[in-house]
């Protein structure tokens, strides 16, 4: 059996258990080279935290794995299936689904005319999304732009939810809010993973919020992974993660 403790750097294969498989994936724009190489191979239930700082590339990879942006190079599997590269319909079809920074709700809907919106073609329900998130459902009839920033973030992942990922990438789900609030969400991470058993990819500037929810944790630097360990050891050693961000690789 593969643990989360023996996926660590140079584990990229896959196993079965691995549910989203990513194998030397280059992303970019046109000739311009952002992510060089991106391998994971992370079961479900996992939480996989890519942390970098500003323009490290880390939005270009979240936008390449929901297929949003052409890879220039590499695959990307969910469950064993290889997902085409650069249509996102066939990435939402394989189970990929993508909550941007900007959350990207309509705000002028409500909560509950946000969460039918997303549900499409799944059997998923506006009450099971207010079961999971009870503080939406006292807004239910509210405009989702006049609900506070955590609520909206909190909407946006439920309106992911209704599209039953089997990979959630959460593009800097903190953006905007206030440190507190961050803290009040993230725990919500770990839950959705555990209880959906999805992968999460989650990209985030609060580090050390993302490492208490994460499995694992990789580091990307100018588009080069620096660092890719267990979040454990990178929470217990926090002079590796500095020396990442300082650049160059850590062995
Ligand atoms: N549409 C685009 N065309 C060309 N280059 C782009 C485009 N979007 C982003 N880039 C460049 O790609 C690099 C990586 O940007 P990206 O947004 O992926 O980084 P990031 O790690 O998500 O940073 P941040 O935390 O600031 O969002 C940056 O140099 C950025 O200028």
């Amino acid at each position: 059996m593969t643990t989360i403790a023996e996926n660590q750097t140079g584990h990229t294969s896959g196993s079965a258990e691995d549910l989203l498989v990513c194998t030397g994936v280059k992303a970019g724009y046109g000739n311009i080279e952002v992510v060089r190489q991106f391998d994971l191979a992370a079961p479900g239930g996992s939480v996989v935290a890519v942390l970098g700082p500003n323009g490290a590339g880390k939005t270009t990879l979240l936008n390449t794995l929901s297929g949003l942006l052409p890879a220039q190079s590499g695959s990307v599997s969910v469950g064993g299936l290889t997902v085409k590269n650069g249509r996102p319909a066939d990435a939402s079809d394989a189970g990929i689904v993508l909550v941007p920074d900007d959350r990207a709700l309509f705000t002028a809907l409500t909560v509950e005319e946000n969460l039918l919106a997303a549900r499409g073609r799944h059997r998923t329900t506006v009450d099971g999304a207010f079961d999971r998130f009870p503080a939406l459902a006292v807004r239910r009839k509210l405009a989702a732009g006049h609900l506070s920033g955590g609520e909206q973030q909190m909407l946006a992942v439920a309106r992911a939810l209704m599209q039953e990922p089997r990979v959630l990438l959460l593009d800097e789900m903190s953006m905007g809010l206030a440190p507190i609030i961050v803290e009040e969400l993230m725990p919500m991470v770990r839950r959705v993973a555990k209880d959906t058993g999805a992968v999460v990819v989650l990209v985030e500037q609060h580090v050390h919020l993302a490492l208490e929810v994460a499995d694992r944790a990789i580091v990307l630097v100018h588009g080069e992974v620096v660092l890719d360990r267990t979040a454990a050891e990178l929470a217990a050693d926090p002079t590796l993660l500095e020396s990442a961000y300082l650049g160059g690789s850590i062995s």
